[in-house]
């Protein structure tokens, strides 16, 4: 029986082992509203092949969230190429890429995303549900007590904190299996504790061997990060460790 905290090995439709690669190249994302053209993505190269805790920073309107649905297939590029475990999402059938999507990637978002009316163990037993997993229920009461949540699992959203109903998120990504992880400013309605308690559970998802793509602002959290990507008016204008050396998350402040 396979541990439900490990992240699931990908196989494409050979099932063949596909690994966790993400390419773009050259990947332009333009949006055009009345008459005026808004370059969020502008010959992006990006290539993430290793289990690591990588934050995408930058500026409102940089570029970050139309970056990140690139990586989750939920969007294409207007020109370029983006591959995802191996697989070419821009050339692929919506089938093929739904399929992806669903084994490789899943989203942690800034406002938790909870189903209201379902209980913490119903909403990550939904994550496991999805990806088809084994064992469904036995996944989703390891990954609550994974996030210290295993005496929670009986109640619904409204009655958690928000620290807590995004434990709940994190929980509900785990129980897919999936190996990479996508989280738009997961700490942007958290206090500053509550922020560091978060980031050090999705840095330990990395330190098990994800691959987690966290999306912010805020440039003292991309202080923690393994690689910063940083992102100006659609542009990569940096990308690697972080200024000065990776800081302990007991170390940032804002
Ligand atoms: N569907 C869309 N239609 C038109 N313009 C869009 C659309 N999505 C994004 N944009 C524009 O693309 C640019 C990048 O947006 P994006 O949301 O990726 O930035 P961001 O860095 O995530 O910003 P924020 O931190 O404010 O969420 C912005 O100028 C935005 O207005």
């Amino acid at each position: 029986m396979d541990s439900a905290l490990e992240p699931q090995r990908i196989v494409n439709a050979h099932g063949q082992a596909a690994g966790t690669r993400i390419d773009l190249d050259d990947v332009c994302r333009y949006f055009t509203v009345g008459g005026a053209t808004v370059k969020a993505l502008d010959q992006v190269n990006l290539h993430v092949d290793e289990s690591a805790f990588v934050v995408v920073l930058g500026a409102s309107g940089s570029g970050k969230t139309t970056l990140l649905n690139m990586i989750g297939a939920l969007d294409n590029p207007t020109s370029g190429t983006v591959r995802l475990a191996g697989v070419e999402l821009t050339s692929a059938s919506r089938a093929e890429r739904t399929r992806i999507r669903r084994h490789t990637v899943s989203f942690i978002f800034q406002s938790f995303n909870l189903f209201p009316g379902l209980t913490a163990r119903e909403n990550v037993q939904f994550g496991a549900d999805v990806a088809g997993r084994d064992e469904p229920g036995r996944v989703a009461a390891e990954v609550l007590a994974q996030v210290g949540l295993g005496e929670r699992a009986d109640h619904f959203a409204h009655q958690l904190s928000g620290g807590e109903q995004q434990r709940v998120a994190i929980a509900r990504a785990l129980a897919t299996g999936n190996p990479i992880l996508l989280a738009d400013e997961p700490t942007g309605e958290l206090d500053f504790r509550t922020g560091v308690q978060i980031l050090e559970l999705l840095r330990d998802q990395a330190r098990a061997g994800r691959t987690v793509i966290v999306v912010t602002h805020n440039r003292e959290i991309s202080r923690a990060a393994d690689r910063v990507i940083e992102l100006s008016s659609g542009h990569i204008v940096g990308d690697g460790p972080p200024e000065g050396g990776r800081a302990e998350l007991a170390d940032l402040h804002w």
